[in-house]
């Protein structure tokens, strides 16, 4: 029996510490924060009334029905089949676009699918009549295809541009003007996304391809805390940040942990399930290679915004043109409105999210969280004042989260070439130090990334055997490729033994009088 000790109670950590305690051994979670979960955060706002739960997603909010997301479907499996029914992690569907969203755009309501938009902002004529999203994947539809079919071969071809960034592969083999790309990166993603590297915003544009879509009913945040309640509270440490990591003599490895309770403790073999800034924050750790340094140093993290704000009613359900989620692109400060997919068509009260990526999120950090609210609010009343609605009136609270400010930066985003120069080196152990994490993994930004990378490197520090998923019987190193078996069903709440989501989204949207479709570029 090895003991290991996990620095990280993301679900990276979280998950390496399920695996390795289902295999025997004994492990020791390490997490920095009062919470656990890192960038899965869900927060709660104060209910008015007795039943109500009002709660908006900081962190990650939806889950792609998709099997490269199947690792999330499968832990949840897990979970509650080793938890009692009330610690439950249920799925219900996401919207990710609704018919009647619109996109703000100086100072005029569009809808999202008319095709008028490109020729009033002035584009070219060949790019009149298509939505921004017909254009970006009328480009990018072979690529999607490619990698859904075989992912790992799929990528070897869209390496063969990673240098690039987005904007040079639209500008030099789409041939797009840089007025079209601006267009189309405002409507669909984030300034500034198009500078990245090529290969993460394909695999992006891949997942956003997807039509169906879940979230978890109560918040993401319930598979953190059923992954705590199987763990045990003796192996997870909160308010444990490590400050320093000492290779001894016997080959073993001691952890110093700061904060208010501090201990030292020593471990047979450790996994850093971090982003690289926080491996870079730890004070005392081995110094590696030169190249492992610089990919810890270099990796970059795109930034991430995310505001909740708690209101009275879900005006935006009782509007003229009436959102039941999905989201409104704006070309505000705010960028984009998200609509809550919980609690459709309920008189309770409700949440809105402003969200922003990138240099739209950046822009967030020169100002007081007072004056954050301010700048929402008055954003958000630009957009609703048009309907009829009086936000300031229906305002309770705000919460925000700055990502950069976190130690989980945003999400990973390469640079060009960094995924051909960084990758592998950032996976490979030093010594009987482990490294996980979503940067680690080929899912960039997602909770799917964070479970993948955390599944190789238990199979690698184990000695390189083949282990089945947690929740699945197959001995495979990849998460399984089967989605959930599709049955018909009527009721509006799935847990995942249901494994008839993709048709249950289509009956509930149907019912709802929804129209999911792909949209956005971010997640
Ligand atoms: C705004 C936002 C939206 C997102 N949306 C989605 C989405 O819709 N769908 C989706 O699938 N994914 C989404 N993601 C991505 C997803 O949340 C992440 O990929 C995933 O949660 C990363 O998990 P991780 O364990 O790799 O890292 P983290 O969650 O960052 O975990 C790392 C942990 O280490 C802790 N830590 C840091 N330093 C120390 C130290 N010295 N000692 C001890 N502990 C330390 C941190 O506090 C943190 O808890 C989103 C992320 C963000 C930020």
């Amino acid at each position: 029996m090895l003991q290991v000790g996990i620095v990280g109670g993301g679900i990276a950590g979280l998950y390496a510490a399920l695996l390795l305690k289902q295999q025997g051994h004994e492990v020791t979670v390490f997490e920095s924060n009062s919470r656990l979960g890192g960038r899965i955060y869900t927060h709660h706002f104060r209910p008015l009334g007795q039943e109500e739960s009002a709660f908006f997603e900081a962190g990650a909010m939806r889950i792609p029905l998709s099997p490269l997301h199947a690792c999330v479907f499968e832990m949840a499996r897990y979970l509650n089949d080793n938890n009692p029914a009330r610690e439950k992690v249920e799925f219900i569907p996401y919207v990710l676009q609704h018919v009647n969203n619109k996109i703000l755009l100086q100072g005029k309501i569009w809808d999202a699918a008319d095709k008028t938009l490109a020729a009033s902002v002035g584009l070219p004529e060949r790019f009149h009549n298509k939505t921004a999203r017909e254009m970006l994947f009328g480009v990018m539809q072979p690529w999607t295809d490619l990698l859904n079919k075989d992912l790992d071969h799929g990528l070897t071809s869209v390496l063969r541009y990673d240098q690039l960034t987005f904007r040079q592969y639209l500008r030099d083999f789409a041939e797009w003007p840089d007025e079209v790309i601006d267009f189309v990166e405002l409507v669909m993603s984030q300034t500034s996304q198009y500078d990245q590297g090529f290969t993460d915003l394909v695999l992006q544009t891949m997942h956003f391809a997807n039509p169906d879509w879940v979230t978890v009913k109560g918040g993401l945040t319930r598979i953190v805390e059923s992954a705590a309640k199987v763990l045990g509270p003796a192996c997870v440490f909160r308010n444990a940040p490590v400050t320093e990591i000492h290779e001894l003599p016997d080959n073993k490895l001691k952890l110093v942990v700061g904060g208010i309770a501090p201990l030292e403790r020593t471990f047979d073999k450790v996994i850093l399930a971090l982003p690289p800034v926080a491996i870079q924050n730890i004070q005392v750790r081995p110094k590696w290679s030169f190249v492992k340094e610089r990919a810890i140093q270099a990796i970059h993290e795109g930034p991430l915004y995310k505001m909740g704000l708690h209101f009275r009613t879900r005006f935006w359900e009782h509007t003229d043109s009436p959102c039941f989620g999905g989201q409104t692109q704006t070309d505000l400060r705010i960028r984009w409105i998200v609509y809550p997919s919980n609690d459709l068509g309920s008189s309770n009260t409700g949440c809105l999210m402003v969200y922003s990526g990138m240099t739209d999120a950046l822009r967030w950090s020169w100002t007081p969280q007072s004056q954050r609210v301010r700048l929402a609010l008055e954003d958000l009343n630009t957009f609703f004042s048009q309907q009829g609605v009086d936000v300031y009136s229906q305002f309770i609270e705000a919460f925000d989260v700055h990502w950069p400010s976190e130690v989980g930066g945003g999400n990973t985003m390469y640079l060009p070439g960094q995924y051909t120069r960084f990758h592998d080196v950032m996976k490979q152990p030093e010594g009987n130090i482990y490294f996980a994490g979503e940067h680690i993994s080929r899912h960039h930004t997602w909770v799917a990334g964070g479970i993948e990378s955390a599944h190789q490197t238990v199979e690698e520090l184990l000695g390189g055997s083949s282990l089945p998923v947690l929740g699945s019987t197959v001995a495979t190193s990849t998460v399984p490729k089967d989605l959930p078996r599709r049955v018909e069903s009527q009721s509006s709440h799935y847990s995942i033994q249901d494994t008839a989501l993709a048709a249950v989204i289509m009956q509930t949207s149907a019912a709802l009088a929804l129209k999911p479709m792909a949209i956005g570029i971010m997640d």
